[in-house]
């Protein structure tokens, strides 16, 4: 239950140095009150800062002058000490003008009688430890210092014999709402498990402590310190422990210093220890404040590192008690007056303390747990609550979406469906941006997306069933036309077998000796003397058999016009055929390629109508003599027509030559063709009457 405290405040006048007038006058029994006098013109040594009127202040108690260290700890520091054993936060504060005894009061002067506070504090902590046997206790110390602003370790062994620059430094931590929360991130904190450990930290905290020689001390502190004592307590089969902090402060004094001496580096400490103080008062004013209006205004902590390093003691969770310390010499009067008037408006700040007690750390994780599978049941309630509210949340959505789909889409929205499965198809739309736009559409557009895709699938999978099909049909035309290439390719083999046999016959017939008779074969003598006949007999003159005009070129040997010859028929031409029956028509006629067949076909058809073996070629008799031709033949043609006997003469192919008006083209390619079909025969009846070769 939290109690309020007021600051307690005291006042120590340490032993004058010289022999001069005190300025102040104490009453009482055991003296509270100081009374500043107006002072005598003739010690007005500082004229203005002078007081004009009589100065009274009232305290907790005065310690004058004569009071030894003993007395101020039993009064000011016992009860402070007895409630930080039973879990209070504690603070003890120095505060005066630089040379008052604020250190001595503190920490002590050389001999043991003049022990200061935090020794003594130590000595009876221990003590107590010793004393009160049912309780375990633990000490923890820290001590620190703040120096131009930044804080430092002074229990840090590293800074023996290094300059304050090089120290490290120490970083706050300060909550915005609690005034109790003030952490260190790396300042050393000890335990000390006798009077001697904490002894022992204390003296190497003090020789790191900055000090200098000034005009009004020898050693004058250039540091706020604050040393800290954690205590923990337990008392035996409790589960509650009591954790409180004692700080025990030693205050930089305020001064002129910087003003008189010239050094920087002093000039500038000065600085910093004035401002500081400055803030520390602003702070106990805000405090005062608070106090009198009831309200919680601003206090100004972090303007400046020690009251932000001391807002618990000031504001917190704290039983403060402050010593002011003067000198009695009546030049430092304004100082003195100063200083009391600082002491009296930190008696009006009052603080709100309580016992700090935890459970210890066994009875804390057990409660902790038993929290947790609080905390665990609660949750699976909750799962199992939003498991719920998510199902009720579905069937409403549900609910929802059938109400949608229930209304037509219109002419404009199915519109909007197809272009955005189109768009979804060709992928233009990414699925999620695709998923948020049907999920704000609603339920009627997504079936009608949905019947939409369901169509495309349909086409896709017609189109595709449709392609398959005519891949097939183009894979039996391929293989149609595979085997009709081979076929064209065994074909064209054996033409080339043919022609090569043919090309040795006629070689072999080259070679051939010239045949005695005119009926044993053909010779150039046999194309001499024709040609020779042929210009004296007459040319309109039907004739069997030899009685045509040479058309062979000058020079031209026999191999050469026996080649022109056979090729003309090869090539072959179109004639007037005659037939038995019907009128005669226009075919085609030519010679196999390897001249075994004679063949006509109608002009314009690939496949021959009638193949003839050349072999069985008889005769050939000029003019239209036939029975054939004389059954619709015309006389006027006759000089151009010509009859091929064959089968043993039984039968006749009857052709007429009909080349246009021209006589001389028609008489040109009738005597051609009579020429080469005349070569021909003779060479097929050459070759039956030659004995058969060996092989
Ligand atoms: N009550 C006292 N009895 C005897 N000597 C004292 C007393 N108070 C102070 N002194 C002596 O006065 C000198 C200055 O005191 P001290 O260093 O404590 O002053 P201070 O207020 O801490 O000064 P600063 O602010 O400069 O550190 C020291 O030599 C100290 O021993």
């Amino acid at each position: 239950m939290a109690q309020q405290w007021r600051i307690g405040t005291y006042l120590r006048i340490r032993p004058s140095r010289k022999q001069t007038t005190k300025s102040y006058a104490l009453s009482g029994k055991t003296p509270s009150t100081i009374v500043f006098p107006i002072l005598p013109a003739s010690l007005d040594t500082r004229s203005s800062l002078k007081q004009r009127e009589i100065q009274e202040f009232k305290y907790s108690r005065v310690f004058d002058h004569d009071v030894d260290q003993e007395c101020v700890f039993n009064h000011v520091c016992i009860d402070i000490i007895n409630s930080a054993l039973e879990g209070y936060n504690g603070t003890i504060l120095a505060y005066g003008q630089t040379g008052s005894g604020k250190t001595f009061t503190i920490t002590g002067g050389e001999s043991y009688q003049e022990r200061g506070i935090i020794p003594r504090t130590i000595s009876a902590l221990f003590e107590a430890f010793e004393a009160r046997y049912d309780v375990n206790y633990r000490c923890y110390i820290s001590y620190l210092e703040i120096y131009n602003e930044s804080i430092y370790d002074l229990l840090d062994k590293a800074h023996l014999n290094q300059p304050i620059d090089q120290w490290t430094k120490i970083h706050l931590q300060l909550s915005d709402d609690d005034e109790d929360d003030v952490h260190f991130r790396n300042l050393g904190v000890y335990e000390a498990n006798s009077e001697e450990d904490a002894l022992n930290l204390l003296f190497l905290g003090n020789v790191n402590r900055v000090t200098s020689d000034t005009p009004m001390n020898m050693a004058s502190s250039r540091s706020h310190s604050i040393f800290t004592i954690l205590i923990e307590s337990r008392r035996e089969n409790s589960d509650l422990v009591l954790h409180s902090k004692l700080h025990i402060v030693d205050l930089a004094g305020s001064e002129r210093v910087y003003k008189r001496d010239g050094s920087e580096r002093m000039r500038n400490e000065g600085r910093c220890i004035n401002l500081s103080l400055h803030h520390l008062e602003q702070v106990i004013l805000a405090l005062q404040q608070r106090k009198a209006k009831g309200s919680k205004p601003h206090v100004p902590y972090r303007n400046s590192m020690l009251t932000s390093v001391l807002r618990g003691s000031l504001g917190g969770n704290c039983k403060s008690v402050f010593i002011g310390t003067l000198n009695p010499e009546s030049e430092y009067v304004d100082e003195s007056i100063s200083t009391c008037r600082f002491l009296l408006r930190c008696s009006e700040v009052a603080l709100d303390i309580h016992v700090n007690q935890d459970l210890d750390s066994d009875s804390q994780i057990a409660l902790l747990m038993k929290e947790n599978n609080k905390l665990k049941l609660e949750k699976a309630a909750l799962e199992e609550n939003c498991a719920h509210q998510i199902e009720l949340n579905a069937q409403l959505q549900a609910q929802l979406f059938a109400d949608k789909s229930l209304q037509p889409l219109t002419e404009i929205e199915r519109d909007v469906c197809e272009k955005l499965v189109d768009r979804y198809l060709t992928a233009e739309l990414a699925d999620t941006d695709t998923l948020k736009i049907i999920q704000h559409l609603g339920m009627a557009h997504a079936i009608e997306c949905l019947r939409l895709m369901k169509n495309s699938l349909i086409f896709a999978s017609n189109t595709a069933a449709e392609a398959q099909e005519m891949l097939q049909i183009q894979d039996e035309r391929l293989r149609d036309l595979e085997i009709r290439l081979l076929e064209q390719k065994n074909d064209a083999e054996k033409l080339k077998h043919h022609v090569v046999q043919l090309s040795q016959h006629i070689n072999e017939l080259e070679t051939q000796e010239i045949p005695a008779s005119e009926d044993e074969g053909w010779s150039e003598s046999d194309a001499e003397s024709e040609k020779v006949h042929s210009a004296e007999s007459s040319p309109h003159k039907p004739h069997a058999s030899t009685s045509i005009i040479s058309l062979a070129p000058k020079g031209e040997s026999a191999s050469d016009s026996i080649k022109r010859r056979m090729e003309l028929l090869k090539q072959g031409g179109i004639f007037i055929k005659h037939g038995r029956q019907g009128k005669p028509h226009a075919r085609f006629v030519w010679c196999s390629s390897d001249l075994q067949y004679l063949s006509y076909r109608p002009v314009g058809s690939q496949s021959p109508m009638i193949q003839i073996p050349t072999a069985s070629l008889q005769a050939l008799v000029c003019g239209q003599t036939t029975k054939v031709f004389q059954r619709k033949g015309d006389p006027l043609r006759s000089e151009f027509s010509f009859s091929i006997l064959y089968d043993d003469s039984k039968r006749s192919l009857d052709l007429e030559v009909d080349e246009g008006e021209s006589i001389e083209r028609n008489r040109l390619k009738c005597n051609e063709w009579m020429e080469a079909l005349q070569f021909l025969i003779k060479w097929k009846s050459a070759q039956r009457n030659q004995p058969p070769m060996k092989k």
